[in-house]
């Protein structure tokens, strides 16, 4: 392969206008050559920025000969066809989170990938890559908390966008946590109670229980219409100490009568260090026509817990977590 990646976007609303940014702007040896998005002035705008041409359609963009390795940032509901496409192409593809909107599809994509032989799917599950989250891991890892045995998580949102439901905040939304928990600690989920308490209307703010193979507990509250800003926390507790995410901001302020830290208004604020290093990472992967990071399998999990948490949400009980067997492709260590 080249030493340059051309990457072709999928997708240019919030999400993926950010990454063309940050790949135009922090991650060297790629070039974004062509963008589709199905509102074509928003495309046209996010090329001409990128120096990048307008693709007739998603399809033209997975098989053009411009594009070496794609990035798919559009609505949930196109993911799993846009990264079947991409495997089928034969490109390394970056896709949002979550990799499907349910675990049939994501499943679908997996078998897809093993069918070819070798990882080209990440999924977009970008907390991996955010210091915090990073120092955090290798905090427990280091054995300074002791045995860990709860994980308390919170996740809020200022506002929902429209056609926000009970299960698009579970499989949209906590996804997030349904990945960054296991991930954090080495171990699986196995069962998922969620409530809300709020029965009528959106149930949001939304309040998860997860229970891990180890035994391991941990809660999640998920709230989309916190109103006052984008707000992420964790707090891992163990047996000879707690460690917990902190602000990561340069300055603090006192003004009108107050004393604090401003909080970010939304996830591309709050998130920008772990966009650009997942974006490094991937690029680095796909130069060398592969993936790395979190895989689809990785993503196939996260929407079997998403679905037992809908579930949950509905009928009020606890459901257990019952995924396929993993296939060898996604053995430590293999790529
Ligand atoms: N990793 C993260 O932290 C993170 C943050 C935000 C969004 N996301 C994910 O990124 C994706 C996009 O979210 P967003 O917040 O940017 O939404 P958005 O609504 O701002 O942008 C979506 C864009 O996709 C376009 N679009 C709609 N249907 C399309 C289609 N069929 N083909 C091509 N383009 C289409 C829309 O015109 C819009 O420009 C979602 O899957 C979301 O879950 C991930
Ligand atoms: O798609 C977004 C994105 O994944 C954000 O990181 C999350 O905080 C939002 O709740 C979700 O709607």
């Amino acid at each position: 392969m080249s030493a340059e990646l051309r990457v072709g976007v999928v997708g240019v609303g919030a999400m993926g206008a950010d990454h063309v940014r940050t790949l135009s702007e922090a991650v060297p040896s790629t070039r974004v050559t062509e963008v589709f998005d199905r509102d074509t002035d928003r495309a046209k705008q996010v090329a001409e920025l990128a120096g990048g041409r307008v693709a007739e359609s998603a399809e033209g963009l997975v098989h053009s000969a411009d594009v070496d390795a794609v990035v798919v940032a559009s609505p949930d509901s196109t993911h799993a066809a846009l990264v079947l496409a991409c495997l089928a192409a034969g490109k390394p593809v970056l896709c949002e989170k979550p990799l499907a909107v349910t675990a049939d599809d994501a499943l679908r994509v997996v078998e897809a990938e093993v069918a070819g032989g070798r990882r080209l799917v990440q999924v977009g599950f970008m907390r991996r890559y955010d210091p915090g989250y990073a120092r955090l891991k290798r905090t427990l890892r280091a054995g300074l908390l002791g045995e860990p045995r709860m994980v308390h998580n919170v996740h809020r949102n200022a506002a929902s966008g429209p056609g926000s439901t009970g299960a698009s905040i579970v499989t949209g939304s906590m996804i997030h946590e349904l990945d960054t928990v296991p991930w954090l600690l080495d171990d699986r989920i196995v069962g998922i109670r969620v409530t809300s308490p709020v029965a009528d209307g959106l149930p949001d703010p939304q309040l998860a229980v997860i229970e891990m193979a180890s035994g391991i507990l941990a809660t999640v509250e998920v709230f989309v219409n916190a109103a006052y800003g984008y707000d992420v926390r964790c707090e891992v507790v163990g047996t000879a100490g707690t460690a917990s995410l902190a602000p990561a901001v340069p300055v603090s302020l006192r003004s009108a009568g107050t004393d604090g830290v401003e909080v970010s208004s939304d996830f591309v604020a709050h998130f920008a260090d772990a966009y650009r290093v997942e974006l490094l990472a991937w690029s680095r992967a796909a130069l060398a026509g592969g993936a790395e990071g979190p895989s689809a399998w990785d993503g196939y999990l996260a929407n079997v817990v998403a679905e037992a948490g809908v579930a949950a949400l509905h009928s009020g009980e606890r459901h257990a977590v019952s995924p396929v067997d993993r296939p060898s492709l996604y053995d430590e260590g293999v790529r």
